[in-house]
């Protein structure tokens, strides 16, 4: 199977109406180069744009779901598009990760669970998601999860047990942090025996440089492929089976203790 991760540069030079056109055909240009193609974080606003979220919030059909649906049945590929303001009528703003499939028909949707910015931003401004997505495509089962997700690993414990094999994490991670990115993706990728696609931001949006550096690690912990800092298209083979494998040679995952105790006091 193959995945191209586009590591988009969101920066404030450019509109978010020309960026939706611009990340449009590069997703068509992966038309039979590969079968998933992922999308980062709040790329239209920029994930650290907070003074945009509200204005820039689309409902679950507005204008990104329209032209990601579009792109997906034009290029014939699953598009997980990452994730955009969600304005939910009757509730607060999501960051909402949008999953399609290859004619074009919106297959999940993820609310992000752990919003990132304890007392300002994201976590004041958005609600969270309470449900677990998987997205069962033909080769592999995906597990969805944004960004600051990615620091909770029982997040991913749950879309393990839920049978997901490819964990997806669209992220629009600073620059300044990077090195938990790479260790954190690699740590889910080898305690969950599956493979993790991270895929991050490049540029500078809000004063935040990100760290692109968008990754892609097998569930042995090795890194296939790994992007450097600008805007890239990231593409990767790699054999969905090797999870099985994973898990029947090195069967760790068999050996949760479920229920302990909790500690004495
Ligand atoms: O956890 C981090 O260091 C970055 C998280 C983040 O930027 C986000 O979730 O938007």
């Amino acid at each position: 199977m193959r995945a191209s991760l586009l590591q988009i540069d969101v920066n404030e030079g450019e509109s978010i109406d020309s960026r939706r056109l611009r990340v449009a055909s590069l997703v068509r240009e992966q038309a039979g180069a590969a079968e998933l193609v992922v999308l980062p974080e709040l790329w239209t606003t920029g994930a650290f744009a907070y003074e945009g979220f509200a204005s820039e919030a689309e409902p679950l059909e507005g204008p990104t779901h329209e032209a990601m649906a579009k792109a997906a049945s034009d290029a014939g590929v699953w598009l997980h598009a990452g994730s955009i303001p969600e304005r939910d009528p009757d509730g607060p703003l999501y960051n909402t990760s949008l999953v399609f499939s290859p004619s074009g028909d919106l297959v999940a949707a993820y609310r992000k669970i752990h919003r990132f910015g304890f007392d300002k931003g994201e976590a004041v401004l958005m609600g969270a998601g309470e449900e677990l997505v998987t997205v069962r495509l033909p080769e592999t089962t995906l597990g969805v999860a944004t960004c600051y997700d990615l620091r909770f690993p029982e997040l991913f414990r749950g879309l393990v047990d839920a049978g997901a094999e490819t964990l997806v994490v669209p992220a629009g991670w600073p620059e300044r942090r990077r090195a938990h990115w790479t260790l954190l993706a690699q740590a889910r990728a080898v305690e969950n025996q599956a493979f993790v696609l991270a895929c991050g931001t490049a540029g500078t949006h809000a004063g935040v440089p990100q760290a692109g550096h968008s990754i892609v690690v097998d569930p042995w912990g090795e890194v296939l492929a790994e992007a450097g800092a600008g805007e890239q298209v990231l593409t990767v083979e790699f054999d969905p089976a090797k999870v099985a494998t994973t898990r029947e040679q090195f069967p760790a995952l068999k050996d949760r203790m479920l229920g302990l105790p909790a500690p004495r006091r």
